[in-house]
C-alpha cells in the first residue's frame, strides 16, 4: 500500500519536477485511549472526521467502538468489528485528492464503552509536509475535470 502511495506521488510529480523530494514521507503515530464511560450515549470518543492523511492504519484494542459513514448516499453508522490481528486501512483526505475523487476519505468516529477501556493506535501517513499533491493526471481529462488544486499537507492543515 505504502509502495503503491510512493508511487502515485512520484507519477503526479510535474515532468521533470521535484522526484527526489516526492519520493519521501512524513509519518505520526497517535495514541488513542478511551476511558470506560457509565453513560456512553451521552458521551463521544472522538467526534465525527476524516484523516488528512493519504492513508491512515488503525489497530484497535478488542473492544469495539470504531464506526464508519456508509458511503455513497447509505445511512448510518456501520460499527468496525476488532479483529485480532487485522488492521483497519482510512483512504485519507489526501488519497481523496490524489485520486481526484476516485478513492473517497472515509467519515468516521470512535465511541465509548459503557465497561471497558478502549485504545487504538493510528499509524497516520502523508508525503512529506511540503509536497504539493494534486489529482494525477492519467485521472484528469475531458469527461473527468480536475477536481481539486495542488495543495501541501502543511497547507492543508492550515486551511482545514
Ligand atoms: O479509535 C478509533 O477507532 C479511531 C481513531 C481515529 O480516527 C484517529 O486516530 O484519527
Ligand atoms: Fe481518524
Amino acid at each position: 500500500m505504502i509502495s503503491l502511495l510512493s508511487f502515485l506521488l512520484n507519477w503526479s510529480a510535474p515532468r521533470g519536477g521535484p522526484k527526489k523530494e516526492a519520493a519521501g514521507s512524513s509519518a505520526a503515530i497517535q495514541l488513542n485511549h478511551y476511558p470506560a464511560c457509565p453513560d456512553p450515549d451521552r458521551a463521544m470518543g472522538l467526534a465525527p472526521h476524516t484523516d488528512s492523511t493519504l492513508v491512515t492504519i488503525l489497530h484497535q484494542s478488542n473492544t469495539s467502538g470504531s464506526q464508519e459513514l456508509r458511503a455513497g448516499g447509505g445511512t448510518g453508522w456501520v460499527t468496525v468489528p476488532p479483529i485480532r490481528g487485522g488492521l483497519v486501512v482510512h483512504i485519507g483526505d489526501l488519497l481523496h485528492i490524489l485520486s481526484n475523487g476516485l478513492c473517497l476519505s472515509v467519515v468516521h468516529r470512535a465511541m465509548v464503552n459503557r465497561d471497558r477501556n478502549r485504545i487504538s493506535i493510528a499509524y497516520l501517513h502523508g508525503p512529506p509536509s511540503n509536497v504539493r499533491i494534486s489529482p494525477v493526471q492519467k485521472l484528469v481529462g475531458p469527461s473527468q475535470p480536475q477536481m481539486y488544486r495542488a495543495v501541501s499537507w502543511s497547507e492543508y492543515h492550515r486551511l482545514f
